[in-house]
């Protein structure tokens, strides 16, 4: 582990944050990509990479439904939309506690891996990044920007939305009639200059809107192609830590496993053809582990029930090698 991270304490240690959550958008299954990765021996190939592994089980926010009135056995589901937002007290009140669990093992110097479970969850993630390195940078790998706000998403699916909640551009709930006010606790700590985007290529048209009006950097798949993934890596982690002290800023990955091609990683919620390669997608990993910075990872969108088993097998055992590119493997 010679190069992990500096922000990190001894002895080194991922805290696990398994999300079996798929509320942040419609398909069932997304919520078993986290019970699947670990039951893949995911906990144990971290420790034969030298981290202290801590999971304590998966999160069941199941207070939140009791408070919710939901009961999802049931199909019962209190959660009407708000405006165009689909289940938005349940995706609130889960990317709540997600963000304080990540934010306390961060605090306490541990590097949290969380495995969704809907990229919704990066609301969650992120915020709990921020909360224990303000002025962190965050490198988001994907086929989707994930940027819709409540004007301009077509789907209302909240998983294609964290990113502008995070950075503060969309309206809160409470600013059109809502009576409650989900997503309030939100404190936008992202600014724009500070994420950037690697394997972009089905980008809503209000999307690109955004990404131009901010100034947000965004190297897609045509910028992938043009300039290999080498120098794309290269140049992301240039703009993030632009202006930065030595050492570069401290960096957030979040990882949709869509970025990759549906050939490679084919189990999943929204798959876009023309994607990354696995060696592209492993690259991206190795190169974040390498700066020494890294303090917090997501592997997002593994969704086991839209494939034949090898399909699965093989999406989950993609996601599994990531997640230990990340970490430190190396292939010498
Ligand atoms: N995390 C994802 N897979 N997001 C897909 C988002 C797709 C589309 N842009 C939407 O807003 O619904
Ligand atoms: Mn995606
Ligand atoms: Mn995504």
């Amino acid at each position: 582990m010679a190069s992990s991270s500096r922000f990190i304490k001894d002895p080194k240690t991922i805290a696990i944050v398994g999300c079996p959550f798929s509320g942040g958008q419609p398909k069932a299954g997304v919520d078993e990509g986290p019970i699947h990765l670990v039951e893949a021996g995911l906990p144990e190939q971290l420790k034969a990479l030298g981290w202290n592994v801590r999971f304590d089980g998966h999160h069941q926010f199941e207070e939140i439904n009791a408070k919710l009135g939901n009961d999802p056995a049931a199909g019962i589901v209190r959660d009407p939309p708000i405006g165009k937002l689909k289940n938005p007290r349940l995706v609130s009140e889960v990317t709540k506690s997600v963000a304080e669990a990540v934010g306390s093992h961060a605090k306490q110097g541990e590097l949290p891996l969380t495995l969704g479970g809907d990229h919704s969850l990066a609301m969650g993630t992120i915020s709990g990044t921020l909360s224990a390195y303000p002025d962190a940078g965050v490198i988001w790998v994907d086929a989707h920007a994930d940027i819709n706000t409540e004007e301009t998403t077509d789907t209302g699916n909240i998983h294609g939305m964290p990113v502008a909640f995070l950075l503060g551009i969309t309206q809160q709930p409470a600013s059109y009639g809502a009576s409650e006010a989900p997503f309030s606790w939100i404190k936008p700590m992202l600014t724009p200059e500070r994420i950037v985007y690697i394997g972009l290529r089905d980008v809503d048209v209000g999307e690109k809107a955004i990404l131009k009006k901010h100034g947000i950097k965004a190297f897609s798949m045509h910028e992938v192609d043009r300039y290999g993934i080498g120098r794309v890596v290269e140049m992301a982690l240039e703009w993030v830590n632009k202006g930065y002290g030595p050492g570069g800023r401290p960096i957030h990955l979040s990882f949709d496993v869509d970025a990759l091609d549906p050939t490679v990683a084919p189990s999943t919620g929204t798959p876009v053809r023309g994607g990354l390669t696995f060696r592209e997608g492993h690259y991206i990993c190795e190169s974040i582990y390498e700066t020494g910075n890294l303090v917090a990872l997501d592997l997002m969108e593994v969704n086991p029930s839209l494939a034949d088993a090898a399909a699965v097998k093989q999406t989950v055992a993609v996601g599994c090698s990531l997640v230990r590119a990340a970490l430190g493997e190396t292939l010498l």
